[in-house]
């Protein structure tokens, strides 16, 4: 994307973008530095999705097919979520519905690592865990670029690209509601000397749903594990992408 178009997006990452307010898009250059010194290399930009129709009208307007192509992929992605939560719903034995209900494809971030001259230097993306429910990522290219920590040994294990596959990571939010049962894995982006690119949906609950411990999960032998939240107050905070507690 030229300079000047990556100019047209907001400045800050600002909440009101992000739940459809007027603002549009953000867009992060890798000029970041983290606190602890490490330099991040990546582009991004993140919008809103949701409902597809309305916010598509504040999505970026280059590449001029962004939004045909993006909304077709993004109805998809609405059909494929509500199936895997529907899943995911079984087999913790809750209501029929409890979470399609309460989700919305709501978010996207495009990541653009470029080629890295000496990645043991940099970092895509910090360790982290997703304030989703569910995110669906899909990776470009051969680079190997996600890692995920393994809990057993506190390694980091990397995930490599398969062709035509999609990876569905749990997120904070559903191990909210499955009170501890599912755990939202922290990962992070390394870079290489390659380009790779990953485009990341978050499917959330709704802004100003309540995200606590499933009613049904909860009883005097399994208490809830996490105090309820508005979603909207969860996002803003920095627990959001940390290891709920
Ligand atoms: O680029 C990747 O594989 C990771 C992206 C990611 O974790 C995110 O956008 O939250
Ligand atoms: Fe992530």
């Amino acid at each position: 994307m030229p300079i000047e178009d990556k100019k047209c997006s907001t400045d800050n990452m600002n909440i009101d973008a992000l739940f459809g307010g007027s603002q549009g898009w953000i867009y992060k250059n890798s000029t970041d530095f983290a606190k602890d010194g490490i330099h991040l290399w990546r582009d991004s930009i993140k919008h809103n999705c949701y409902p597809i129709q309305d916010s598509m009208q504040r999505w970026p307007t280059k590449p001029t097919r962004y939004r045909e192509v993006l909304s077709r992929y993004l109805e998809e992605m609405e059909v494929l979520s509500g199936r895997i939560l529907e899943m995911i719903n079984q087999g913790l034995g809750l209501e029929e519905g409890y979470l399609r209900e309460m989700s919305q494809v709501q978010h996207l971030v495009a990541n653009y690592y470029p080629p890295c001259p000496d990645p043991t230097l940099t970092l895509g993306l910090l360790k982290h865990c997703d304030p989703s429910l569910i995110t669906i990522l899909v990776q470009d290219g051969n680079a190997c670029g996600l890692q995920v920590v393994n809990h057993n040994n506190g390694q980091w294990m990397g995930v490599s690209p398969l062709p035509n596959a999609l990876i569905v990571n749990i997120g904070n939010q559903l191990s909210i509601v499955s009170n501890g049962k599912l755990k939202s894995p922290e990962h992070r982006a390394v870079n290489s000397k390659e380009t790779r690119t990953s485009i990341a949906i978050f499917v959330n609950p709704s802004p100003n749903s309540r995200v606590e411990p499933a009613k049904a999960l909860v009883d005097e032998f399994n208490p809830p594990r996490y105090s309820p939240t508005l979603y909207k107050d969860f996002l803003c905070s920095p627990k959001a992408y940390v290891l709920p507690s």
